[in-house]
This record gives structure tokens, C-alpha cells and sequence, in this order.
């Protein structure tokens, strides 16, 4: 049997739809969640293998997409959030009781300045953008998974109709690279 991947992957993926423009998401808490309202939908969602995003239980990767951060508000309990980890690029902001992460936030100079990183399966909303691919897929090792097994994970992401990456995409490594290049005077 092949390995779950995460819950919004395994049954096969539910398109989004293109006039959606937001909603609210919540932590896992059953008693006052720390609620994030987006006022837009995501883009670049991907799933990402990495140790550092968000999984539910027993999921061995992350879904995880981007707004402007302008898009993003803490409309409820923000006294409950905490940052992960203060050194990172991300900072993930997470919740104290339940350890969800509601939304990471580039703080330095960094080529996605200015864009938040937010879990879309945290909303009841349905029209979130679905995913688009997979990153960071090998880091799963990293955590434990079997090598011999990556086939079937990414044979996995392969029949959903996502291309699997072991950094991120094309696009977004290419958007990396011209932001350094104009950094460097290059471009
Ligand atoms: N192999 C590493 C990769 C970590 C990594 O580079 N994650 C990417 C994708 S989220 C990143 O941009 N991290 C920046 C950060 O976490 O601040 C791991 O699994 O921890
Ligand atoms: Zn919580
Ligand atoms: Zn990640």
C-alpha cells in the first residue's frame, strides 16, 4: 500500500476555484482557536517535505501556500501564538496549546520578503488553490522514512499529476536566483 502522503492528497486533489477570495483559518484547539482571516486565496501551494513545516498527525508532508502578507490578519486569541524558532528564515508562528502553525513570516531580507506561509486545511472554506507540487520531498528521509521506499511516494505524487522537486520548483528556485543576481548586481 502506498504511504499517506497527507490527508488533502490521498483521496485525490479537490480543485480550487479561481473566484475564491479567502477565509478564515483556526488551530486545532477545541476551546478558543487562534483564527488567521485571509483576504485573498493562496498561490504556489505545494506540498513540502521538509522538518520545519506544519503536518498533521501521521502525515509525512506539509501543504503549505503563500499570501501577501497584507492579506493576513490574527483575528482571535493571537495571545496564544508563539514563534517556533527565531533563527529561521520562516518565522512560524504557532499555537501554545496545540502546536499548529496559523502562519509563517519572512522577518530579513530574503527573496519572499513580504509573503506569509499559511496551511489552507486549516479553514472549513472550500476553494482554497489546490496543490501544485511537491518540494523538499527527499528531506522526509531527514525524519526517518525508508530511502527504499521514495519510489512509491513520489510514484504517489506522480498519479496525483504533481511534479516532485527536492528543493522547490523551477519557478520559484528561478525567482530565487534573479532575486540574488539583482542583489549582486548581476542583473
Ligand atoms: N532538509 C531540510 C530542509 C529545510 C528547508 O530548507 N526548508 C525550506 C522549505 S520550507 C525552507 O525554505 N526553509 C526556510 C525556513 O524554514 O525558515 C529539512 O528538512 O529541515
Ligand atoms: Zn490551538
Ligand atoms: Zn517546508
Amino acid at each position: 500500500m502506498a504511504p499517506s502522503l497527507h490527508p488533502s492528497l490521498d483521496n485525490g486533489i479537490t480543485p480550487g476555484s479561481p473566484s475564491f477570495s479567502g477565509g478564515k483559518l483556526h488551530c486545532l484547539c477545541s476551546s478558543s482557536p487562534v483564527e488567521v482571516t485571509l483576504t485573498s486565496n493562496v498561490a504556489h501551494n505545494h506540498a513540502c517535505g521538509c522538518s520545519k513545516c506544519w503536518k498533521p498527525s501521521g502525515a509525512l508532508f506539509s501543504i503549505v501556500g503563500v499570501v501577501p502578507k497584507a492579506n493576513l490578519s490574527v483575528t482571535a486569541n493571537e495571545d496564544k501564538l508563539a514563534i517556533v524558532d527565531e533563527n529561521a528564515a520562516i518565522q512560524r508562528f504557532a499555537c501554545k496549546e496545540c502546536g499548529t502553525h496559523l502562519y509563517g513570516r519572512i522577518k530579513n531580507e530574503h527573496p519572499f520578503h513580504g509573503l506569509d506561509f499559511v496551511h489552507t486545511e486549516l479553514s472549513d472554506e472550500k476553494g482554497w488553490q489546490e496543490p501544485q507540487f511537491a518540494a523538499f520531498v527527499s528531506s522526509i528521509i531527514e525524519q526517518g522514512f525508508d530511502p527504499s521506499k521514495m519510489d512509491e511516494v513520489r510514484g504517489k505524487f506522480e498519479s496525483l499529476g504533481l511534479e516532485t522537486y527536492d528543493s522547490l520548483s523551477p519557478a520559484l528556485m528561478d525567482a530565487i536566483a534573479t532575486w540574488t543576481a539583482k542583489k549582486n548586481g548581476k542583473l
